[in-house]
């Protein structure tokens, strides 16, 4: 208890670490052409953010930008709170990883070649992959159940298993923050819970983890905050609460209707799955 008058000694307050991730008055675009604006975002380690918007929103637009590809039109990218020009590229290799939408590869790798890849960032120039990288790959592969492609030409395995690689490659690079853009897009339904459980294992581990998808039940699945990138803006951003049928009618302009996830989820799912019925939203 405080002596009668006495002030109560303020302890020390930590300031709050710097988000993972963060995007401050972006402006996103092409060349000239410009797509999102006025863009403020923060992924947090051990958060999931999901961004959710229709097709040509610009949300790959702002994943590329996030991760200089692209440059930003306006605004400021920070990467644990220091400015991304200001990031050896080598170094952004190892806290960044990025599952790119639907990527055709050039050249016939095998899958566990495209999976040491995402060890490059920790190995030295021109070094051959250590036993622990191999390790490390194959522990991606098995986690994703691909393990029996490995020796498989990446141009030779089907589009979904093409993508699980490009999951494996991004856990095989240990990075802090993590960039999926569509990661479930061509899986099928066994595959899907696979990749977001394994998201979710990331976000505990404390990654930072931001992605989009088309699939708004993932979203409520996985996500820690939402949020709803409409012609290049965010138009809302909160928790999985904010993801209900007005939101999702006024985002995609059609009815919906969220449903219980019934059995279509296993053991703790917290999602809806939805429906598109005309009588949903009136
Ligand atoms: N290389 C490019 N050059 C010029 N415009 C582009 C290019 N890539 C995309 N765009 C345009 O930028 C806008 C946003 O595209 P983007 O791929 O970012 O959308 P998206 O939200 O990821 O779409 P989807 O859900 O269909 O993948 C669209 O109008 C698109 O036509």
């Amino acid at each position: 208890m405080n002596p009668a008058g006495a002030t109560p000694t303020a302890e020390p307050s930590a300031a709050p670490p710097s988000p993972a991730l963060e995007a401050v008055g972006l402006a996103t675009g092409h060349r000239h052409t410009c797509v999102g604006r006025g863009i403020d975002l923060q992924v947090r380690a051990g958060e999931i953010l999901c961004l959710l918007g229709p097709n040509g929103s610009g949300k790959t637009t702002l994943f590329r930008t996030l991760l200089g590809l692209l440059p930003a039109l306006e605004g400021t990218v920070r990467v644990g709170g220091r400015a991304l020009p200001e990031w050896p590229r080598a170094e952004l290799a190892r806290m960044l990883a990025y599952v790119p939408q639907g990527q055709m590869l050039p050249f016939p790798f095998t899958i566990e070649h495209l999976v040491l890849m995402g060890r490059t960032g920790h190995m030295a120039r021109f070094a051959q992959p250590s036993a622990r990288d191999r390790q490390i790959a194959g522990q991606a592969l098995e986690a994703l159940g691909i393990a029996h492609l490995s020796g498989r030409s990446c141009m030779e395995v089907s589009g979904g298993e093409r993508q699980l690689a490009l999951v494996a490659r991004a856990l095989a690079q240990e990075a802090r923050i993590l960039i999926l853009d569509e990661p479930t897009s061509s899986l099928d339904f066994g595959n899907q819970l696979r990749v977001l459980e394994r998201i979710a294992t990331l976000g505990a581990r404390g990654i930072a983890v931001l992605m989009s998808t088309h699939q708004p039940e993932h979203a409520l699945r996985v996500a820690d905050r939402v949020a709803f990138l409409k012609a290049g803006r965010i138009v809302r951003c909160g928790g999985r609460e904010i993801v209900d049928a007005p939101a999702l009618a006024a985002l995609y302009g059609v009815d919906a209707r969220l449903i219980a996830a019934g059995s279509a989820y296993p053991s703790g799912a917290q999602a809806g799955m939805l429906d598109s019925d005309s009588d949903s939203t009136r």
